[in-house]
């Protein structure tokens, strides 16, 4: 069943068309990336499928329903949209016994959402002494509290360091095996080829691209090898040889194209020739994501 459908969406503020007739859906058991420059209208577009904005066309629906008719929405859908919102007073655990029992869920699974999330430890501690990271954390156990099947989060590792960009990402890949649907905005495409399952770009307001990740990889070239051998130029020229393009890399090595990397191996061991290095390197991505987005940058700097 799909868990979010968005069709034919338009959201405009005033003169300013910010969503432009959006149409995708998001699956569960996967976890779905919402990519575009800042400004594409990846947060309205959010806050729309939660009901926190009114379209000017078009719906949303998750499970089906538009937001404002789930009965207990905590239960379908929880969000991650702004971890400053938390209340900095407020002890971790309160504000999730308050979320709890304003919507009518088990005090139970206040325990349940700190463990998962690992605030136990900290559940006494004011949220406003916690680093972004712990925010985050928090944020996430909120969203998790009705054990909802469709989650969204907007920018979720915006400024936290590199081992909280990698619990964030783990959680997430958790979330989708265990069947949820997760939506996950970012404005960086390395971060989203490391997470996501599914692609969906926008530029100001406009679908761009909608397609599996691993498609979405292929399409962008199979990326090049870096070879480094004492004998570069023997071997460069029986690379190109077998058809493979071949171009200087840095510190004498070489960057071949139109060739795996197994079959670049098997040649320097037919021939004999000593490998000192052999890279696949990875296509890409932010320059991929930079093609596909350029012509709908709001503002590009005065050499771009
Ligand atoms: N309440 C509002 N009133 C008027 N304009 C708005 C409002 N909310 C958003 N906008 C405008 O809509 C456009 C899209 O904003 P949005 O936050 O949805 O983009 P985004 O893709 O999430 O970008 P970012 O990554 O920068 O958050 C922006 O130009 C923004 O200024």
């Amino acid at each position: 069943m799909t868990m979010i459908e968005v069709r034919g969406l338009t959201k405009r503020y005033g003169l300013d068309t910010v969503v432009d007739d959006l149409s995708f859906t998001v699956e569960p058991g996967q976890v779905t990336g919402f990519l575009g420059p800042n400004g594409a209208g990846k947060s309205t577009t959010m806050k729309v499928i939660l009901g926190l904005a009114a379209p000017t066309s078009g719906s949303v629906a998750v499970g089906g329903r538009r937001y404002r008719d789930l009965p207990v929405p905590l239960t379908e859908v929880g969000a991650l949209l702004d971890a400053g919102a938390v209340h900095g007073a407020r002890k971790a655990r309160d504000h999730l016994l308050a979320l709890a029992t304003g919507n009518g869920l088990p005090r139970r699974r206040v325990d349940e959402v700190l463990a998962r999330t690992g605030l136990e430890s900290v559940a006494h501690k004011r949220a406003g002494e916690f680093s972004l990271g712990m925010r985050q954390r928090l944020g996430i156990a909120a969203a998790l509290l009705g054990d909802p099947w469709v989650l969204i989060f907007d920018e979720p590792v915006n400024g936290l360091d590199p081992e909280g960009i990698r619990w964030i990402r783990d959680f997430m890949r958790s979330l989708a095996r265990e069947g949820r649907a997760v939506l996950v905005s970012s404005h960086l495409m390395n971060e989203m080829a490391q997470t996501a399952d599914h692609l969906v770009v926008i530029g100001r307001g406009k679908l761009i691209a909608d397609t599996g990740m691993g498609e979405f990889l292929r399409d962008r070239g199979e990326g090049t090898v870096l070879v480094r051998t004492p004998e570069a130029a023997e071997f460069a020229l029986r690379l190109t040889a077998t058809g493979a393009t071949v171009k200087e890399g840095p510190d004498a090595s070489l960057v071949v194209s139109g060739l795996a990397s197994e079959e670049i191996g098997k040649l320097a061991a037919y021939h004999g020739t000593v490998l000192s290095e052999l890279t696949p390197q990875r296509p890409s991505l932010e320059d991929a994501f930079m093609e596909l987005t350029k012509d709908t940058v709001e503002y590009q700097g005065a050499t771009a």
